[in-house]
This record gives C-alpha cells, structure tokens and sequence, in this order.
C-alpha cells in the first residue's frame, strides 16, 4: 500500500484512517475526450490501464466492451497481486506488460503524465499516447467519455445514460456507490466495531431495497439496460467470493437474493461481459493485497461460483 508524494512513492500500513473509517480519496486527472477539444476521439490514440480485479476498472472494461471499443482503444492489464510497490506489471496469467514505456509499476504511468504526482495510484487510467499523458483516472467520468465520445468512430449509438433516464440512474447510482460499490470497503477497511456495523447494515438494507426494485423487472430501470446495472454488476459479482469473506460482508450472499442473483447471472450472460470478469484475478487480488485484514495471503477455495 502506498502513494506518490512529489513523485516519490511512500509506503503506509493499512487503508483506515485515524477514526477507524475509509474514506476514499478524490481522482486527479479529469479531462475529457471531444471533437475539437485536447484529447479528441482518434483510434488508437488511446490506451486503458486496468486491474481485472477493481470493480472501478472492471465497469470502464464493461464499456468498452458494450460500445465495441475493442478495436479502437488498447488495454493494459495489471498484475491481481498488488503489494508495497503498489499496481504492478508481472508475468501473470491474463495479465500483460505495459505496452507503452516497459513500465515496472504503474505509478511510472502517473509520473510519466506528472513528475510531481501526488496522490494514490489507481486504475483505471486512460492514456493518451500522443501527449503522452492521463486523460481522466476516474471510473465514473471513463464511463461517461465512453458512452458517447467514439460514436462517430465506431457507429455504435448505445446510449447507456440516455438523457431521458438520467434523474432515475443518477439516484440510483447515489445509493449504489454510497453503500454497495464503497459500502463494503467501508465496512471491509474499518478498524471499529461501530463503524463496521453501520455500514454493514446500510450494506444489506440496500440489497434490501435493490431487491424490492427488480420485482418485475429485467434491470433496474425496466427493459432498458443502463449504465445503473454497470455500476451494480461489479459489485454484486465479487460479492460472495470475496466481500462476503474478505470483507466481513456476511449477513447474507446474493445468491440468497433470488432476483438479484438472477439479475447478476442476466448481465454475466450478456454478450462481451463473461469475458470482463476474471475470478482468478479477482480473488486473488483482495486477499493477497490487504495484509492489514488478511495477513497469511491464504486465498480461499469457495465458495464456489456458477454464474453460467
Ligand atoms: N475513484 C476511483 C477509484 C479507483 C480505485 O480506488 N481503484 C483501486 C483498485 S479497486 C486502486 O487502484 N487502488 C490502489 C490504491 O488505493 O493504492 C475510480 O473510480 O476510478
């Protein structure tokens, strides 16, 4: 665990901060992709950094894939096995080398874009080959640029945040960020009893609710496949594996949830999404990283999966 400080990498134990709680830190670099703008759509101009394991890396991938960028934006993908020098790139299975500098480490990607870095390193980051710098390294604002800045490369108009939908998928996604997609490092990084409770029960009372909100329906805002079911979908499919365990998340599993396991199972079959979803990765990653809850690195075998 670490950070660049004045683009000097710093090692810190564990994630909490003083009170116990996690609180996550703001992205830094937050340009956009636009015709006529600095970073305009162009293929191959563009390179995405991931971690097959990050639920946030993981709904930018899901992107991509939905909006048939494959050929137009490249991928790097990190090592799971993210000790003190932070995302690295390693001879891993499903893994790859960074195409661009050779880079050991990722954050050479962040002091490449700035020498003076300061803040976490985290993937996802979109690249820029040609200026040679970060375009945006925030997930929500990735997914965004995606839906739409490519359309005339591509001809794929999928509108994943369709204007009409907004109000709806913006208050959902409030609650989903608040207390799944955060809620469970929240509840998983708290080093007090209170604090881990709270958020366990905001955790479940959401699933709760999530529940209730898919009663006859495919998705959660009805037929319509939005950007709202990206943003659960990762959370909701490392949930049992790791959450549950890893993560003390354990009131209940989402296969406990008819409609939302259901729902997960839907979205995991849609076409393009199997291939975004790296158990091995995933697994690995949470419990080898976090020494501070989990300190023998031992990787469970279960519970076991079929989303198939
Ligand atoms: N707000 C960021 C958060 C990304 C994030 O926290 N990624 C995690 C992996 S799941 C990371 O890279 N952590 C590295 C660290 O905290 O040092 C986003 O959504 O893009």
């Amino acid at each position: 665990m670490g950070q660049l400080i004045n683009g000097q990498w710093v090692t810190s134990q564990g994630q909490a901060s003083k009170d116990g709680s996690f609180k996550r830190k703001e992205s830094s670099f937050r340009n956009w992709i636009e015709k006529d703008g600095p970073f305009p759509p162009e293929k191959d101009r563009y390179l995405l950094y991931v971690s097959l394991a990050c639920p946030w890396a993981s709904r930018t991938l899901m992107m991509r894939k939905l909006k048939d960028l494959e050929g137009i934006i490249d991928l790097a993908i990190v090592s799971p096995l993210m000790g003190e020098d932070g995302w690295t790139f390693e001879d891993y299975p499903g893994s790859t080398r960074d195409p661009l500098f050779g880079a050991r480490y990722l954050r050479e990607i962040y002091t490449q874009a700035d020498p003076k870095y300061t803040g976490k390193v985290t993937v996802p980051v979109l690249f820029d080959k040609k200026k040679k710098t970060i375009v945006n390294n925030e997930s929500e604002e990735i997914l965004r640029i995606l839906n739409t800045a490519f359309n005339d490369l591509t001809g794929n108009h999928l509108d994943f945040y369709p204007p009409e939908l907004r109000e709806d998928i913006d208050r959902i996604n409030q609650e989903v960020y608040h207390h799944v997609n955060n809620g469970v490092y929240k509840a998983g990084f708290a080093t007090k009893q209170e604090i881990y409770e709270e958020e366990v029960r905001g955790l479940f009372k959401t699933l709760d609710w999530l529940e209730d909100l898919l009663e006859g329906k495919d998705y959660l805002l009805g037929d319509r496949f939005t950007e709202a079911d990206i943003r659960l979908f990762v959370s909701l499919v490392r949930f049992d594996p790791v959450y549950y365990g890893h993560f003390k998340c354990n009131l209940k599993q989402i296969r406990d949830y008819p409609k939302l396991w259901a729902y997960t199972k839907r979205i995991y079959a849609l076409p393009g999404i199997k291939e975004t979803v790296n158990m091995d990765h995933i697994k690995s990653h949470y419990y080898w990283s976090h020494p501070s809850i989990n300190p023998t690195r031992i990787i469970p075998l279960g519970p076991l999966e079929d989303l198939d």
